[in-house]
């Protein structure tokens, strides 16, 4: 029996032999990839050496990494795929990313799932719309803020800059998007408290919240049911939410009248030829109206203080910024006194211009953009499941000397005549995103900023106590604002 089935016996343990070889050799080339190496960064090296944590994981894990932060598995990934992920749409989605990271999945369902695309479109359009024209009349409301707090401010104890900077930011950006008619204080007060409310919502402050690290799955009910039903009704008003409402009426009754505030952009956008609008469209204007004043309000305060932190450490570039105004106006015929501030005075402000480049370079981000990719895509020989929510570092693009000289070094004047202004995205400077979703308010925000700079500086001299400031999230420095002291000083002459 063996000696008639021994090579059959011997042939079959060949077989299995040589086919166990092949399938080695086979896995041991051609590696299955798998999910990247999960490191587990505890809350507290997150909030206090988050930077350092995150170099050191990538360094020694390789350049993907997953990571757990308030109930989200986040994939970290090194810089030499940032441009990859923020610009390549047939695999890394922008709308995901953001509405599974916002917690607003939900949005796809209403209105055709068109939410992104209609905020995109028209934000872009209004702010193009507006660019030209809208700086002599934020002008006023910047220059007007600005003398109110340096008047009401005392020697030697600090401004209260958060709730200056906010309603200075909601009574320009009501100015813009809805006419002088909306500006009064309850209105001012209205849209501060409502962008406040929409970043709660949002989970901007969930960091700063016991309940937000320690139970996100509880945080996130009780926060949405406390803003949804009694915050923002409370805030936005009766009267608010009438005239908006009538304004859109009115506004849609009379399709030839020439109306180029955000609500009438919006009217004409969305009305048949005969000015009709059902009760839908309505209300998903006022979604999107709601969304562009947190969008623009929210965002561009945050940089107000920044960009007025920076200023407080560096009284040099307080002098240099002031005196590019002055020659500026006088290169005009126009006295400092009382000038005419328009975008021609913005486009001029070069050295203002590359110093707001800088600030944002600089004021440290560690993530600030999100993608999802569409399908299980492979990235460093790792998978990244569909659905996911991937970060690239961007402090490693800030700071990279492949796109900057001397990265950790900062330069209010690296910029001019580089050609590269403010608002103008690339890889190694992401403070505004990348690609097809880069900001679409940005030129509108620079200029804001610009405004804000120059009346700062006419009227004030800006100290930052002891040059120290405290960062409260630094996951989210791009819009939550640091904390410090600032002291300012009445500009004689
Ligand atoms: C300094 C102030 C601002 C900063 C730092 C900022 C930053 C950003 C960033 C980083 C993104 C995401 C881009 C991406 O993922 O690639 C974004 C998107 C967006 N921003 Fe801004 N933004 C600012 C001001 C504004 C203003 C003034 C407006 C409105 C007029 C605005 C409207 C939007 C909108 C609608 C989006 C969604 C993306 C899109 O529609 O393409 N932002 N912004």
């Amino acid at each position: 029996m063996l000696v008639t089935h021994g090579p059959i016996i011997i042939g079959c343990i060949l077989l299995a032999a040589v086919s166990l070889f092949w399938k080695i050799l086979h896995n041991s080339k051609v590696p299955k990839a798998a999910l990247p190496p999960f490191v587990p960064l505890t809350e507290y090296e997150l909030q206090h050496t988050p930077l350092e944590c995150i170099a050191r994981a990538l360094k020694q894990h390789g350049p993907v990494i997953q990571i757990q932060r308030n109930g989200h598995r986040l994939f970290l990934t090194s810089n030499e795929f940032t441009p990859r992920i923020l610009t390549d749409e047939s695999y890394f989605s922008f709308e995901s990313g953001m509405a599974k990271f916002f917690g607003l999945t939900w949005v796809n369902d209403l209105h055709d799932g068109t939410f992104f695309h209609d905020m995109d479109t028209y934000a872009r359009g209004f702010v193009a719309q507006q660019v030209q024209k809208v700086v002599p009349e934020i002008w006023p409301i910047f220059e007007k803020g600005v003398c109110g707090m340096v008047e009401n401010s005392q020697p030697g104890r600090p401004v209260e800059l958060q709730h200056q900077v906010q309603a200075i930011m909601a009574e320009a950006t009501i100015c813009i998007f809805f006419g002088q008619k909306y500006g009064n204080p309850k209105n001012v007060k209205s849209v501060v408290d409502l962008a406040e409310d929409i970043a709660e919502l949002l989970g901007i402050y969930q960091n700063m919240s016991f309940l937000g690290r320690k139970a996100p799955w509880l945080w996130k009910p009780l926060t949405w049911v406390k803003i949804i039903l009694f915050r923002i009704p409370l805030h936005i008003g009766f009267t608010f939410t009438r005239t908006l409402w009538t304004d859109i009426s009115e506004i849609s009754k009379s399709p030839g009248k020439k109306d180029d505030s955000l609500i009438g952009y919006l009217v004409q956008a969305y009305a048949s030829p005969d000015g009709q609008l059902s009760l839908r469209t309505r209300m998903w204007i006022m979604v999107l109206i709601l969304t562009f004043l947190f969008a623009s309000l929210h965002q561009t305060a945050t940089i107000m203080i920044w960009v007025t932190f920076y200023l407080g450490m560096r009284p040099d570039c307080q002098d240099d910024l002031r005196e590019e105004v002055s020659s500026i106006l006088r290169s005009r015929g126009m006295s400092c006194t009382n000038p005419v501030v328009d975008v021609q005075t913005m486009h001029d402000a070069v050295r203002t211009d590359s110093f707001i480049r800088e600030v944002l370079r600089m004021k440290g981000d560690i993530v600030n953009l999100v993608r999802a990719p569409i399908r299980d895509i492979e990235i460093g020989g790792y998978i990244i499941p569909k659905g996911s929510l991937i970060f690239p570092v961007t402090h490693l693009s800030y700071r990279s000397p492949e796109f900057v000289t001397d990265p950790e070094n900062f330069n209010g004047e690296r910029w001019i005549g580089s050609g590269k202004t403010a608002a103008m995205t690339g890889s190694g400077y992401l403070a505004f995103g990348l690609g097809r979703w880069a900001c679409p308010g940005r030129i509108l925000a620079v200029m804001e900023l610009k405004c804000w700079i120059f009346a700062l500086l006419k009227h004030s001299k800006v100290e930052l106590d002891g040059c120290k400031y405290e960062i409260l999230d630094p996951f989210n420095i791009t819009s939550v604002p640091p904390q410090g002291d600032i002291m300012i000083e009445m500009c004689k002459g």
